[in-house]
């Protein structure tokens, strides 16, 4: 028999690994979301037959409760898992897909001592294709480390880092399907520019940003030496990459990281509100983390 597992907050990434887990396997019977809009309640039922409820119905009786809730909301939704008393039989494990806010940001508000594990997972986990990282809080011991890695590893990768890699790991790999879908959309909008139609264009692109991630993982050669065997010599792609880094791409990619990490910071902060305007912590903010 399988641990239940609570999905507090069926928006994005909630959904993500709802159907990812259902895509895997797990009996929808072992699985229960909370989530706070009708119209979004509605739609998940429809779409995934699974049970959805509010945030104290759906941790009775859970072994894992997975937090997918915005920063903002963390302190209200924990406060609430922390009033539902734990069951004699099932220990509860508080896992966290929140970014930016520290395991003991949850520690201090659980009972004592219960064990929080924190995940940055990604959107591909729709498809079985996610990539995962994850830290133990605390009171997390190997054993609720192992049974994380489980759960995530019926959906994609998984690495396990210490957590003060998480912001950087929500940089990379978080953050990262975004990067290129703005890299596809980029692609489609030149290829219509240079006559192809949308239709080829938007073909063309997701086959071949998804056999290079094929590629990119499935051989063991390195991305340098991937991009050498594509640059045929005094051809089309030297032109091309010769372009692209004379407009900046190796040093936007690295700033663009920077400012991700400088957003996570922000939300750490006492009142998690996200970065707006410029107004949060510097970058040189970031070496301060733990
Ligand atoms: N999207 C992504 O690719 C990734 C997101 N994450 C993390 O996952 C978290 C969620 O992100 P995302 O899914 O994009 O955000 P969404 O806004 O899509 O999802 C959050 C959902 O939680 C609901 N919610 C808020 N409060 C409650 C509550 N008390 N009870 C039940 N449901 C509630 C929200 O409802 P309402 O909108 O009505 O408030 C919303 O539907 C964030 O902390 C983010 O850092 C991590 C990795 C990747
Ligand atoms: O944009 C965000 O804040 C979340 C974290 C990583 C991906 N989405």
């Amino acid at each position: 028999m399988t641990q239940r597992v609570a999905i507090i907050g069926g928006g994005k990434i909630g959904e993500a690994l709802l159907a990812g887990l259902i895509r895997s396997g797990r009996p929808t019977r072992d699985l229960v979301v909370a989530e706070k809009s009708e119209e979004r309640r509605a739609e998940l039922v429809e779409e995934y037959g699974v049970r959805v409820t509010d945030v104290a119905d759906a941790v009775e009786g859970a072994a894992i409760v997975v937090l997918a809730i915005k920063p903002a909301d963390v302190d209200a939704v924990v406060a609430k898992v922390a009033a539902v008393e734990d069951n004699a039989e099932v220990e509860r494990l508080t896992v966290t897909l929140v970014a930016g806010l520290p395991t003991r940001r949850y520690e201090d508000t659980l009972p004592a001592g219960a064990p929080v594990v924190r995940v940055m997972p990604n959107t591909p986990m729709l498809v079985n294709e996610a990539m995962s990282a994850v830290a133990p809080g605390r009171y997390a011991t190997e054993e609720h480390v192992a049974t994380v890695v489980g759960l995530l590893e019926s959906v994609g990768r998984v690495v396990v880092v210490a957590e003060k890699q998480m912001d950087a790991v929500t940089a990379l790999s978080g953050s990262g399907p975004a990067y290129a879908f703005l890299m596809a959309e980029a692609m489609i909008d030149a290829g219509v520019g240079l006559g192809l139609t949308r239709a080829v264009a938007t073909e063309l692109a997701g086959q071949t940003i998804r056999g290079a991630g094929v590629l990119l993982t499935e051989s063991k050669v390195s991305p340098v030496d991937l991009r050498a065997a594509v640059t045929s010599p005094a051809g089309t792609t030297a032109e091309a990459i010769r372009q692209l880094e004379a407009n900046g791409f190796r040093h936007a990619f690295y700033e663009a990281m920077r400012a991700n990490v400088a957003a996570s910071v922000s939300m750490a902060a006492a009142d998690a509100r996200p970065v707006s305007g410029g107004s949060g912590p510097s970058t040189s903010d970031i070496s301060d983390r733990d």
